[in-house]
């Protein structure tokens, strides 16, 4: 019987998550079959993924920046309820595309909320429940941005839209919180080849399998 092991994967906008995420995913559910969940955030069920509508518009739709704090937390409070909680209750590998560490970032860092604002509503929402493992892909702000407008062909959104300097302290965010936990958050230099960010990765993933095991 597997041990539960839950595995979230960070970054700013175009650092290679979903890239990185397809490629390994068919590879895991080969390994793994049904022991792997893979889920996002926010989203996951119908509740989160109807908060996520509401997030994330193509166009901005004046939203205060507590609301959006909130209404993540909440979308993650659901998702944690019915998705992450009983896959790892039932020994599941569960690896999320975002979770707690993208509020720390975006909302507490990019929107300026602090990180513990932020912090402390997702303490109410997750009850010390954190990553085994966050896979962080690191890209500097210009490459991660102009890899989005120039692949995504009209899928850009109200966040991909922000100044440079939210995304700029977004990133900032990201590498702090990198530094101070160091033990949870691994990462992953994204400004290489995407199959050497999809090596890198798999070996991350390897080892705490290996390590859990
Ligand atoms: N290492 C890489 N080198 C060059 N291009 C890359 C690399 N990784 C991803 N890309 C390209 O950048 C674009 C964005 O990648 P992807 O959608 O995987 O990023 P993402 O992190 O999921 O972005 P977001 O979180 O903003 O949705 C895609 O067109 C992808 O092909
Ligand atoms: C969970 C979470 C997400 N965000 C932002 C970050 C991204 O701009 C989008 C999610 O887009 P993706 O391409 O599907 O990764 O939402 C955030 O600001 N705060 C959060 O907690």
């Amino acid at each position: 019987m597997p041990k539960p092991i839950f595995i979230s994967f960070e970054g700013p906008e175009g650092a290679g998550k979903t890239s990185v995420l397809e490629a390994l995913i068919s590879e895991l559910k080969t390994k793994l079959g049904d022991d792997l969940v893979t889920t996002r955030e926010p989203g996951g069920n119908p509740i989160s993924e109807a908060i996520r509508a509401i997030l994330q518009p193509e166009e901005d739709n004046g939203m205060d920046k507590r609301t959006e704090a909130l209404l993540y937390t909440a979308a993650r409070r659901q998702h944690l309820v019915e998705n992450i909680k009983p896959a790892l209750d039932q020994n599941k590998i569960v690896i999320s595309d975002r979770y707690v560490d993208s509020s720390l970032a975006y909302q507490g860092g990019g929107r300026g909320l602090g990180i513990d604002n932020i912090w402390e509503i997702n303490q109410f929402a997750i009850d010390g429940l954190l990553p085994d493992m966050t896979i962080y892909l690191d890209v500097p702000v210009e490459i991660g941005l102009a890899r989005v407008n120039e692949n995504r062909q009209g899928k850009i959104d109200r966040l991909d839209k922000e100044s440079i300097s939210f995304h700029q302290k977004v990133r900032e965010t990201y590498l702090k919180l990198q530094s101070e936990f160091s033990d949870r958050i691994k990462i992953v230099d994204a400004t290489q080849p995407l199959n050497k960010v999809i090596d890198d990765t798999r070996i991350l993933i390897n080892q705490i399998l290996e390590d859990k095991s």
